[in-house]
Formats: structure tokens, C-alpha cells, sequence
């Protein structure tokens, strides 16, 4: 199976150094880009095939979709009528439904929505796949062969797929910023930057692990340590005056609705799937 990765920038390098790492090899992925000057350094980089987007689409089995969302529709103009129904495309744009590519692609193109995330550099990313118009089960398993070496991997319903983006599509920065902030509060108590950078990375690493390994909801593992009258409840207590739980749900509630407004600025074959 020969993957090509459409639009290979940030994301789409992640993809393909995530399969390399995998163990596909080379000469089954071909990568395009605006740029030829960006297909150069994937090639001296990982000795991929800089090819342009017709050869993509005629030497490819699967089309995987990684150009911003602002960008999906002058690719679909140039490309969308030259894809063969049997190639299938797997969209890796937030916000775009998989309707906006059926509405640009030949009756019976099958296609797929997933939405992972930057972690796939240390293949720990969390992807979501959905089956779009004509994507059957073999499709989603493709699908699942292409990013299950990357992370974990989780189906839901393309109706989702705007809330996983502001969850985990997002979700990386949020926990970067936080991590920014408390290596900030560490300076703050006048410890050296680099001590508090190495307290608040581990801290995050060993909450993490915690949080995946032990299967005990968050809560309980905070109340572990928070003891009575003691300074993590001082804390607490200042995070909750300065509404930073109520500040979470109102930014991922934008993210989410961003991801509607992409989608609605994209055009044609949009409309919203479910809620
Ligand atoms: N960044 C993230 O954390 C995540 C991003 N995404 C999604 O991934 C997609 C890409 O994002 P990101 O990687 O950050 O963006 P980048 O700008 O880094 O990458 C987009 C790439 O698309 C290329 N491109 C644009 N138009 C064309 C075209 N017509 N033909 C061929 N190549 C083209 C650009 O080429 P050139 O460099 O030559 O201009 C660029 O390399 C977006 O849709 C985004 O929503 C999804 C999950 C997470
Ligand atoms: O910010 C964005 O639009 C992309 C999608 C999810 C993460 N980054």
C-alpha cells in the first residue's frame, strides 16, 4: 500500500516520520508540498518521493489530506475530479467535514476524517477516525494501520469530531501552557528556571502515567494529595477563585466552535453531521 501524504507540513511530517519509525519503508510513501523547496528537505530528510499532487493522486492507494483547511479547497479544485474512486482519502484537516470532500470528489470516493495530535513525535499521539461517505470497515482498519504506530487510536461518530479537536487535537498546547506557567510561578518562589523547568516536566510525566496506569479517576488521585490544612488546598482554592475550571470549559466551547466556523467559511458540502 503506497501512502502519499497531501500537504507535507508540520502534521504531515509527523505522519510520515511517525510510519517510517513504523517500519514502512521509504518507497512506500510519496509526499507533496507547495513548495519544491519543502519536498527537498523531506526527501534529504527521510529519502521520501517529492512528487506533485497529480502524481500523488495517480501512484497512491491512500490520499492522506494534511494542507490547512484554508487551503483544502483551491487542492480540491486541482485535484478533486482527477481521484479515482478507488483511492481512498483520509482527511487530517480540523473542522472540514468529510461532506466537503464527497461534494469535490467523484460519486463513490471513499472517505475518512481523523484528527490526531503533535505527540505522534513520540508515538504517543491520541487520534479519532471516522467513517465518511462510502469508507466501509476496511477502510477505517487502513486507517487504524496508518496511526495505531503513532498512539492510541479511537473511533467515534463524524458528529464528534469538532469536540475531539478542541479535546485532544488541542489539547497539547493547553498542557504546554500550563506547564509555561507553573515553570513561571517556580521563578516566581525564586528557584533557577532550570530546576523548576525539570520539577514541573517530571510532575507532569509522573501525573501522566498515573493517570493512564492506575484507571483511578482524576479526583481521587488530587485528593491523595491534598492534605487537610495543608498548602495544596491553599492552592486549590486560589485556582478556584480565579475560575480556571470555569476558563477551561468556556476555551474548549471555543475551540470547538472554531472548528463550526472553519468549516462554514470552507463552502459548499459542510452542513454540520449531528449535533
Ligand atoms: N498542528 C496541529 O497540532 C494539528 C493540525 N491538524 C491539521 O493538520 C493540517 C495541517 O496543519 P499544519 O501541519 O499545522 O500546517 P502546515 O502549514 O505546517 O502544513 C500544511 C502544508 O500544506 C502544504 N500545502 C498547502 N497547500 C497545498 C497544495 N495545494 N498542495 C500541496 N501542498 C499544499 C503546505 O506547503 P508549503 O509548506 O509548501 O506551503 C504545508 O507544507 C491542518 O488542516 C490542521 O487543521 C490536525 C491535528 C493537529
Ligand atoms: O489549531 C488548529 O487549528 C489545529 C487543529 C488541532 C490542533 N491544531
Amino acid at each position: 500500500m503506497t501512502v502519499a501524504v497531501i500537504g507535507a507540513g508540520k502534521i504531515g511530517e509527523l505522519v510520515l516520520s511517525g510510519l517510517l519509525r513504523a517500519g514502512w519503508s521509504a518507497s512506500e510513501l510519496l509526499v507533496t508540498a507547495r513548495r519544491a523547496e519543502r519536498g527537498r528537505e523531506l526527501t534529504e530528510r527521510y529519502g521520501v518521493r517529492a512528487v506533485d499532487n497529480l502524481t500523488a493522486v495517480t501512484e497512491a492507494d491512500v490520499l492522506a489530506v494534511a494542507v490547512k483547511p484554508q487551503d483544502a479547497t483551491a487542492l480540491l479544485d486541482e485535484i478533486g475530479a482527477k481521484v479515482p474512486a478507488t483511492k481512498l482519502i483520509v482527511s487530517l484537516c480540523a473542522g472540514l467535514p468529510t461532506s466537503f470532500f464527497a461534494a469535490r470528489l467523484p460519486e463513490g470516493a471513499p472517505v475518512i476524517r481523523v484528527m490526531t495530535n503533535t505527540p505522534a513525535l513520540v508515538d504517543q499521539a491520541m487520534t479519532a477516525i471516522s467513517a465518511g461517505p462510502h469508507a466501509t470497515g476496511e477502510h477505517l482498519a487502513v486507517a487504524e494501520e496508518m496511526f495505531k504506530p503513532l498512539g492510541a487510536t479511537v473511533r467515534v461518530p463524524e458528529s464528534q469530531q469538532d469536540a475531539v479537536t478542541a479535546l485532544s487535537g488541542s489539547g497539547p498546547a493547553y498542557f504546554y501552557l500550563l506547564v509555561e506557567a507553573m515553570i513561571d510561578a517556580g521563578i516566581l518562589l525564586g528557584l533557577p528556571r532550570q530546576v523548576a523547568h525539570q520539577l514541573i516536566v517530571q510532575t507532569a510525566i509522573g501525573s501522566a502515567v498515573m493517570l493512564r496506569d492506575s484507571g483511578e479517576h482524576p479526583v481521587k488521585l488530587r485528593e491523595a494529595v491534598t492534605s487537610p490544612a495543608g498548602t495544596t488546598i491553599s492552592a486549590v482554592r486560589e485556582l478556584e477563585n480565579h475560575g480556571v475550571r470555569a476558563a477551561l470549559l468556556s476555551a474548549l466551547e471555543a475551540a470547538r466552535d472554531r472548528a463550526r466556523e472553519i468549516a462554514e467559511q470552507a463552502g459548499p458540502g459542510t452542513a454540520r453531521q449531528g449535533t
